[in-house]
């Protein structure tokens, strides 16, 4: 699913007015009473404090709508015109005459601190003052009254966006932004709504269908998508009934020290639950029989060394080897990712102790195979790319590096993105279940596994994502979150690829 920009939705919003031959009031209506149906759902009729705070433009006049709806329906609703300017929208003020037709409690209007109503903890807000209008930070009384909605801890409800939040930019430090607790948000997920800066203000999300030209939006080329279940399938290569091992590729597992074994027996785990044909692993002598008694599935080659990785095994035949998991970033392991690096002419797959080894011997950068994938954590981006003053220049880093190096880079978190160039995938699996020790080190094995069987590096790297996500998931159903163990996350890869074929009757657009 493609994520606009607001740019984008305006234009999507005049092309179906012009398309549909309706009024930009007509479109209103049909979004805003989308929104009142989903709050009707919840709500069924019970009669606590609604309080909606509408703007001047548009977002306010969706407010407005949701209003009269749920005033029809004979909820107990307060409305508040957060009037922040004198230029009320035309949809705006048609929705204003048209509330005021049906009953005698006309909106309160907000001018200053003074006419701040009492927000309890009992009501329930809807914030309808800022969508994808807001052109600068909220300031003054407004921004006074955003704070008084968050202190309040009412349930809180957004219209499109938590206002405060710009749809594709960066918020200012101590910008006053709406705490929702579930926004629903018209036609596309915004990009804000997925970065670590932005994501806490957004709550639940869900995504309303509202109608907007679908031929318009295929015209729109945008360079950011939200991967879900469809993309993820699409992406699927299917296994052939007259197969055998040697077509699902042969992949090595270059990494581990002592102590630190666990980290390649993760990867190499991960790598077989995802499908690969035949798995080896090079690791130093220390790691011999913890690997051959852990994953009799696999093959071991040693390294001269007892304890760290000294060399690389230049006869070793390979699809694809991953490299850095528990390798350390001593003098000789820099000396074998050389040896790799310089004999590839395949991309690699690169992790943990191999991306530091690449940040403090920026030569070795350059010899990266085409399509390579990085796979850092924020740490380790940050020693590879530099620092970042927020999460757009961060993405403009590593687009930069990305095209530079000709490399695939992902960024790791809650909502990993995998950045191929210009291009962002988002990905929207996975829980805070996977903050545990050697989660990481599973989608280096999900996403080698992927580029040993056939897959393009970009979509082995958007789908193993994906699936190490959806198998988190799928682990803390079982476990509960705190539960979760990374060799969980490996075990259950095979169940989260089938899972992708299931017909699910409440799927949303953004699962
Ligand atoms: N596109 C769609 O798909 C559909 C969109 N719909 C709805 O319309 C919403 C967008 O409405 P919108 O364009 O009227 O903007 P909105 O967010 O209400 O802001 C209003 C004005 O505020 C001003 N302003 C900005 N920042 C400010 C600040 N910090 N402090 C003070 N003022 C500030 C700025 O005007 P300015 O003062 O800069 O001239 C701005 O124009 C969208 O989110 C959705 O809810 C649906 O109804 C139908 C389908
Ligand atoms: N809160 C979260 N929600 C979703 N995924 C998460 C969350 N926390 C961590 N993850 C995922 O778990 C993995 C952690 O990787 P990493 O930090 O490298 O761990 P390790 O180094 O221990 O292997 C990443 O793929 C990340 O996206
Ligand atoms: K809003």
């Amino acid at each position: 699913m493609k994520i606009l920009s607001a740019e984008q939705l305006s234009e999507a919003d005049k092309e179906t007015i012009k398309k549909q031959n309706i009024s930009s009031e007509e479109l209103m209506e049909r979004a805003a009473t989308l929104v009142f149906n989903e709050i009707n759902n919840r709500l069924r009729g019970a009669p606590i404090p609604i309080k909606i705070f509408c703007g001047i433009g548009n977002n306010g006049g969706d407010g407005l709508v949701v209003a009269r709806h749920l005033i029809q329906h004979g909820y107990n609703v307060t409305v508040y015109v957060v009037n922040y300017s004198d230029k009320r929208s035309e949809d705006f003020l048609a929705n204003y005459e048209k509330l005021k037709e049906i009953t005698n409690n006309w909106p309160q209007v907000i001018k200053k601190e003074d006419d701040f109503p009492e927000i309890n903890i009992g009501d329930f807000v809807i914030d309808a003052i800022f969508g994808i209008g807001l052109n600068r930070p909220i300031e003054g009384w407004v921004a006074k009254l955003v704070e008084e909605i968050n202190h309040s801890k009412a349930f809180t409800l957004a219209v499109d966006m938590p206002s405060g939040l710009f749809a594709d930019k960066a918020s200012e430090k101590n910008s006053a932004i709406i705490e929702a607790n579930y926004t629903l948000s018209f036609q596309s997920p915004k990009l804000v709504f997925f970065l670590p800066e932005t994501m806490d203000y957004v709550g639940d999300l869900q995504v309303l269908d509202i109608g907007l030209d679908r031929e318009f939006i295929g015209r729109i080329k945008s360079k950011t998508f939200l991967i879900g279940k469809q993309q993820a399938l699409s992406l699927y290569l299917p296994r052939k009934k007259n197969s055998h091992k040697g077509d699902y590729g042969s992949v090595l597992i270059a990494g581990g020290s002592y102590g630190k074994i666990g980290s390649v027996l993760l990867t190499a785990t991960a790598a077989l639950r995802s499908g690969t044909g035949l798995c080896s692993l090079y690791i130093p002598k220390c790691g011999y029989n913890i690997i051959q008694t852990g994953l009799p599935e696999a093959m071991v080659v040693t390294d001269p060394d007892h304890e760290i990785l000294t060399t690389y095994p230049k006869d070793f035949k390979a699809d694809v080897v991953c490299f850095g998991m528990g390798a350390g970033t001593s003098f000789n392991t820099v000396k074998a990712l050389k040896e790799l690096l310089e004999l590839m002419d395949k991309p690699v797959v690169i992790d943990a102790d191999g991306l530091n080894i690449l940040s403090e011997n920026n030569d070795l950068l350059k010899l990266l195979p085409e399509n390579s994938v990085l796979t850092p954590h924020p740490g380790e981006l940050k020693r590879l790319v530099g620092a970042w003053k927020d999460d757009f220049h961060k993405l403009d880093l590593v687009k930069e590096f990305s095209s530079k190096y000709k490399v695939i880079v992902v960024i790791k978190g809650a909502h990993s993105l995998t950045i191929d160039r210009d291009n962002v995938y988002v990905n929207n699996t996975g829980n805070p279940g996977m903050a545990t020790a050697g989660s990481g080190d599973v989608l280096s094995g999900v996403i080698t596994s992927l580029i040993g069987q056939g897959y393009e590096p970009v979509n082995a790297t958007v789908l193993g994502i994906y699936l190490h996500g959806l198998s988190g998931d799928i682990s803390a159903e079982e476990l509960g979150y705190e539960g979760v163990l990374a060799g969980d996350i490996a075990k259950n890869i095979g169940k989260a690829l089938s899972k992708i074929f299931e017909k699910d009757a409440t799927e949303s657009d953004i699962n």
